[in-house]
């Protein structure tokens, strides 16, 4: 496990999620990262040169080690768990969990397990029938250092799985905020 895994993962894993009307988020810079319907590694890979994934790990874990909520939204599946951290220009940006169902893994989704460094939302968004729904956030920080966290279920060809991300200090979803 690397040293992102260890402090990341149970920190995402424990978070409370609201739904967005909870937050005032609306024309806020941070608002429009959290909100982001389509793929956020595309809206990422315009903030800066070079963007790319680092897989951090990838496990199948069991149905039983889901939440209550993670199997309302996804199913009664056991899950390939894959954790990734997100980069612009070599700095860590994005922490990413995603729990992907393997009934999901079927047809031609199959490909979904051999990723690799590419990111996910690339694939997803790529397929015209794809969609997110169920987007909530969290803040893992303070009121006055916020530390933003979104939960979102995709859908590729009707078929769910749940991405869990984490924005890191220097990520530009804090850009305005830190006055850059
Ligand atoms: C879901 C997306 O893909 C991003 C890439 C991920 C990956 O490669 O594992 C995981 C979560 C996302 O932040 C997206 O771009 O919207």
């Amino acid at each position: 496990m690397s040293e992102f895994n260890q402090l990341y993962s149970p920190l995402i894993q424990s978070a409370k999620w609201y739904s967005v009307q909870s937050w005032a988020l609306e024309h806020t810079a941070h608002g429009a990262w959290l909100l982001e319907s389509e793929s956020l590694s595309r809206r990422l890979a315009q903030y800066c040169q070079h963007f790319s994934v680092t897989v951090l790990a990838q496990t199948i874990i069991s149905n039983d080690h889901l939440s209550m909520m993670e199997r309302k939204l996804i199913g009664n599946s056991d899950c390939l768990e894959r954790e990734v951290i997100l980069y612009g220009d070599q700095q860590p940006w994005v922490f990413a969990r995603t729990l992907i169902p393997m009934t999901t893994l079927s047809g031609k989704e199959q490909d979904l397990v051999d990723l690799g460094n590419s990111p996910l939302g690339y694939r997803v968004f790529n397929t015209k029938n794809s969609r997110r729904d169920a987007l909530e956030v969290a803040n893992l920080g303070t009121q006055q250092q916020p530390r933003w966290a979104r939960r979102s279920r995709l859908w590729i060809n009707d078929k769910p799985m749940l991405v869990a991300e984490l924005f890191l200090t220097q990520s530009p979803v804090y850009a305005k905020e830190n006055g850059c």
